[in-house]
Order: C-alpha cells, then sequence, then structure tokens
C-alpha cells in the first residue's frame, strides 16, 4: 500500500516536473528567439532601407549559424520579401503576413506543437520601414525535453525499486514476530498446548506484545492445570463417594441401594434377552441370639465370614449383596434351568450352616433362603423381591435353615 502510495506520487511528480521543464525550455527558446529577432530586425532596418539586399543576405547567413532556425524573411514596407532564408529541404514560401499592429510592438511570437514564430518590426530612427519573421524548430527543445524525461524516468524507476526492496525489509521484519505469533495461536488453538512461549527478541511494542501473550499463555496454563488437578480430584472424591454409597465396609459387599439398582438392570436385560434369572432373599437364623450370647463384635464377625462364605458359593455373575441387617440378596441372572438355582441355594444353607467359630465358640448360626424367578413369579424388581421374601418366611416358618420358592410346596431339608 505504502509503495503503490509512493510510485503514484512520484509518477506525478514526474509528470509534472516533465511538463514543467518542456513549458520552461520552450518560453526560454521563445525568448531568445524574439531577441535575436529584434537584433537582426535592427542590423537589418539600414540595408533595408538602402535596399542593399547582398549585405542584408550576408547578415542572414551569418544569423542562419543559430541551430534550429528554419526560416528568415525580411519584408519590406508592402509587405514583399526583400530577402529570405530558409534551412535546407524546407518549402519554398513567399511573403508572409505581416501581423497587424506589429509597428506599436517590439518582438513578439506564437508556438506550434513542433515550431515556433516570431515577428519583428523592422525600425530605423523609430520609423517602421519592415517587418521580419523567424521560424524556429522545436526538435532540438523536444529531444532535450524527452532525454531529461527519459533520465528522470529511469531515476524514479529505480528509487520505487530500491523503495520496494527497503519497504518489502521493514515490513518484513516488522512483521516477523508477529507472524510468528500468530503461527504459535494456531498451534496452541490446534493442539491446546499452553506450555509454548514465543522468543520475545525486541523490547519495543511488538516485543512487549510477545510478553503479554506469554504471560496470557502462562495464566492459561496455570489455570488449566489447576482445573485438572480440581477435575482429578473431584474424580476421585465422586467415585469414593459412589464407592461409600454403594457398598457396605462391613462385610465389603454391594449394599441395598447398589442392589436395587442392579436388580432393575438385570430384569430389564433378562427381559431383552428372554432369558430366566432368581433372586434369592437371604436371612440369618438366630442372628440376635449370637449378638445377645457373644456380643456385637462376635455378630459383626459372624456376618463378615458368611458373606465371604456365600460369595465363595455364588457364580462369577452372580450378584451378592448385604440389606442390612442380617439380610442378604442374590441376583442370579442368565440362569440355564430352575434346578440351578435350587441347587445353589442349598449349597449357600450348607455353607453357612457349617460349623462356625468365634473365638473358639460355635456360632449357633443358620440362613434361610427364599427363592423367587423371573419372569415366572414377577417381572418387576418390587414384586419378585416380594415373592423371595414372602418365600423366605414361608422358609422361616418351615423351621429355618432351608430354601423355598415362592409359590412352592415346602422342601424341608432336615
Ligand atoms: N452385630 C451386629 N448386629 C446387627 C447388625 N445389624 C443388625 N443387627 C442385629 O441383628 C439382629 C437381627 O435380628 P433378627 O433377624 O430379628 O433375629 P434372628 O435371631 O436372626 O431371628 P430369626 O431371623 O427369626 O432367626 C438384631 O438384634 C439387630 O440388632 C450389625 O451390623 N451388627
Amino acid at each position: 500500500m505504502n509503495l503503490l502510495v509512493l510510485s503514484v506520487t512520484m509518477l506525478l511528480t514526474f509528470v509534472l516536473l516533465a511538463t514543467a521543464t518542456w513549458w520552461v525550455a520552450r518560453a526560454r527558446q521563445m525568448q531568445g528567439a524574439q531577441l535575436s529577432a529584434q537584433l537582426l530586425a535592427n542590423s537589418v532596418a539600414p540595408m533595408l532601407v538602402f535596399a542593399d539586399a547582398d549585405a542584408a543576405r550576408n547578415e542572414l547567413a551569418a544569423f542562419s549559424r543559430r541551430s534550429d532556425l528554419l526560416l528568415v524573411q525580411v519584408l519590406d514596407e508592402r509587405g514583399g520579401v526583400f530577402v529570405q532564408w530558409r534551412a535546407d529541404g524546407q518549402p519554398a514560401e513567399g511573403a508572409a503576413r505581416v501581423p497587424a499592429g506589429l509597428a506599436k510592438l517590439d518582438a513578439r511570437g506564437a508556438a506550434s506543437a513542433s515550431t515556433l514564430e516570431v515577428w519583428a518590426p523592422v525600425r530605423l530612427k523609430g520609423e517602421m520601414v519592415g517587418a521580419l519573421l523567424l521560424r524556429e524548430s522545436l526538435q532540438s527543445l523536444h529531444r532535450a525535453v524527452l532525454l531529461l524525461t527519459g533520465v528522470a524516468a529511469l531515476l524514479i524507476a529505480a528509487a520505487i525499486g530500491i523503495a520496494a526492496r527497503g519497504l518489502g525489509a521493514v515490513q518484513r521484519r516488522a512483521l516477523a514476530p508477529l507472524v510468528e505469533l500468530s503461527d504459535l495461536a494456531e498451534r496452541v488453538a490446534h493442539d491446546h498446548d499452553y506450555s509454548r512461549r514465543a522468543a520475545v527478541r525486541r523490547s519495543d511494542e511488538v516485543g512487549r506484545l510477545t510478553e503479554r501473550f506469554n504471560d496470557m499463555l502462562r495464566r492459561i496454563q496455570i489455570s488449566q492445570e489447576d482445573l485438572r488437578h480440581k477435575l482429578a480430584q473431584e474424580q476421585v472424591a465422586g467415585q469414593q463417594l459412589h464407592q461409600m454409597a454403594h457398598h457396605d465396609s462391613l462385610t465389603e459387599l454391594p449394599n441395598r441401594l447398589f442392589f436395587q439398582g442392579e436388580l432393575q438392570r438385570c430384569l430389564a436385560l433378562n427381559d431383552e434377552r428372554g432369558e430366566l434369572m432368581a433372586l434369592m432373599f437371604i436371612d440369618l437364623d438366630n442372628f440376635k441370639t449370637v449378638n445377645d450370647l457373644y456380643g456385637h463384635d462376635a455378630g459383626d464377625a459372624v456376618l463378615r465370614e458368611v458373606a465371604r462364605r456365600m460369595a465363595d458359593v455364588v457364580r462369577a455373575d452372580d450378584v451378592l449383596c448385604r440389606l442390612g441387617g442380617d439380610e442378604f440378596a442374590l441376583i442370579l441372572p442368565a440362569l440355564p434351568d430352575e434346578h440351578a438355582a435350587e441347587q445353589l441355594a442349598l449349597r449357600l444353607v450348607e455353607a453357612v450352616r457349617a460349623p462356625l467359630l468365634i473365638d473358639g465358640k460355635v456360632m449357633p448360626i443358620g440362613a434361610t433362603v427364599g427363592l423367587a424367578f423371573s419372569p415366572l413369579d414377577a417381572r418387576e424388581s418390587a414384586d419378585l423381591l416380594n415373592a423371595s421374601d414372602q418365600a423366605m418366611y414361608a422358609a422361616k416358618r418351615a423351621g429355618k435353615n432351608t430354601y423355598r420358592r415362592a409359590g412352592d410346596a415346602a422342601t424341608d431339608l432336615h
């Protein structure tokens, strides 16, 4: 942009300069021609009066050494050609018309595109005795002006070229740090790596801008790391909360809250796949007696051991939970048949019934299991839980340490 303005300015200056040069040079040539014409007119005046044509011709011949001269005519009082001189190759001419009012004037001239003409009165003792016409070519002047403007044009072109190179270098130098900053901003926006920094090479405004940019990156980096750290902490806290909310710390088993969600999830999946699943409601027998006879700590130890034994018996995909107190639940997804669940119920009862010693004393503990199937007994979680709970109570009534199926006849292990 700057270069364009500079070029246009220089071009305008050049045009103005060329025009002025041409105009001044032409005016000077006109002045010279007028002066020469008047001097020549004064010289030939006596020759004209005394009709000494030879002397006048000699005077003209001497004068004709002046360059650019095309024609000199000396006219007598009546306007006829007294003598004339023409440059070689110029066509012969008759007498030119003397301009009116010449007697009262000094030499005067007019210019066309390629020639200039000057009329001078020929006077002797103040009396006009004739007129002199002088015609000069402007070709030399044109050539000189052309040469001058050509040289000027070359100089201007060279100046523009040098300015362009200089400006380019200055712009490159001025813009380099900004281009570097822009590249860095793009890279940071692309890979979100806020640890990048721009090199500060200058102490001017651009250098300060680079420092501020680096400050900004530093601050974003710090807040990003802060945010990442807080997020990680929150994630850990969230996981801990989730674990606490869904976990029974005494037995290390999932708790009632987890059980509720898991039962619904398993039921939905089972429904979708059209498979058989079962829910066991397990309630320990005589647990209150353990607490009463051997204390709460012994009761806790019993709960932990019972949980461990049951976890050993169940399949890998089964979900064993502690619902609270001495109540447990076992979700059995994707069962091959009902018999497999009944076998597992028997194994659970057996596992809990096996002698359990705390501080060398056998705990009088057992387990009663209520078994309900989905979709046979219920499809909804609440209904299935209720069915297994009812079955468990039926088993309790039947004498404990056994299991019952929802709606089935009692199956007594004893
Ligand atoms: N040690 C201990 N005891 C608990 C805990 N939670 C509940 N209990 C006690 O467990 C007992 C459960 O009582 P019940 O199930 O009614 O008694 P039970 O002797 O098992 O009765 P049956 O089921 O009919 O055999 C109560 O005494 C509760 O106080 C616990 O976390 N630790």
